[in-house]
């Protein structure tokens, strides 16, 4: 591949006691990729996510983004690098509505004149056009997810992380949101933790197994589903549908 490194770990891993969550894992992510981490329950992926992000600090290795050692850093340093963070909580402002979400997202990232345009735009992206005055606590659980990838949308960030953003979504819900994150992968390089395989087939171009801590394998959705090695650990021998 042709495109830049934009992440890379080196050994990096954790371990809580004595429990190896991550043991020493090389992971390298390119300029414009959108890279699934999949693996089975416990396998580490999360935690994984977690370094990347600064909700966990390393006991060993490195993380750089670009020229930068970020290993370490709390997640609003990381975020302050121009890194989109989505975890399991949401980081939304329930009593505001969702236009006044995307204002806060936008207002340091861009003049203040280009604000509302913005905003327009996203709201149409992420369909809430009519929903724009409502509050967040009015709205859907769908809904509020695709509020806060709204928020991502709008800050243009130059790395997107995501953590499980179709949980405990519809099946009409799981559709959008991928069809939500392919449009943040036209500015943005992107890592998705997901356990929805077919959220993951709708979406994946490259994917990562993990599985007790470690890289089991790592390719396209269609190589990592037919080998055989990951259809033993995760995926239970199950015949997965390619699109
Ligand atoms: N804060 C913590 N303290 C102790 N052990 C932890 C902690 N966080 C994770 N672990 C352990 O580390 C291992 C990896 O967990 P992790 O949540 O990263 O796996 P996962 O692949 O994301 O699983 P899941 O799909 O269930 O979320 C598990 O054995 C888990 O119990």
């Amino acid at each position: 591949m042709s495109a830049a490194v934009l992440l890379q770990t080196k050994k990096m891993g954790v371990s809580f006691g004595g429990v190896h969550a991550v043991k020493e894992v090389d992971f390298t992510l390119h300029e414009g990729e959108l890279r699934c981490l999949i693996g089975p329950n416990g396998a580490g992926k999360s935690t994984f996510f977690k370094m990347l992000s600064g909700q966990v600090t390393p006991s060993r290795g490195e993380c750089r983004y670009r020229d930068r050692v970020i290993s370490g850093l709390r997640p609003w340093e990381i975020a302050r690098l121009g890194i989109g963070i989505k975890t399991q909580v949401p980081s939304v402002f329930e009593g505001l509505s969702v236009r006044e979400n995307l204002w806060q997202a936008a207002a340091n990232k861009m003049a203040k004149s280009a604000v509302p345009a913005a905003i327009a735009q996203v709201l149409q992206d992420i369909g809430l056009l009519h929903l724009a005055d409502a509050t967040l606590s009015e709205l859907a659980h769908g809904q509020r997810q695709w509020v806060e990838l709204g928020m991502i949308l709008i800050s243009r960030p130059q790395l997107v992380l995501l953590d499980e953003p179709a949980a405990g979504m519809t099946h009409h819900e799981v559709r959008k949101t991928a069809e939500l994150i392919k449009a943040i992968n036209q500015q943005s390089t992107v890592v998705v933790v997901e356990h929805d395989m077919e959220f993951i087939s709708m979406i994946a171009q490259q994917v990562t197994v993990f599985n007790q801590g470690a890289v089991l394998a790592e390719g396209s959705f269609r190589d990592v589903t037919s080998n055989p090695l990951v259809k033993e650990a995760y995926l239970g021998n199950v015949e997965i549908k390619h699109a």
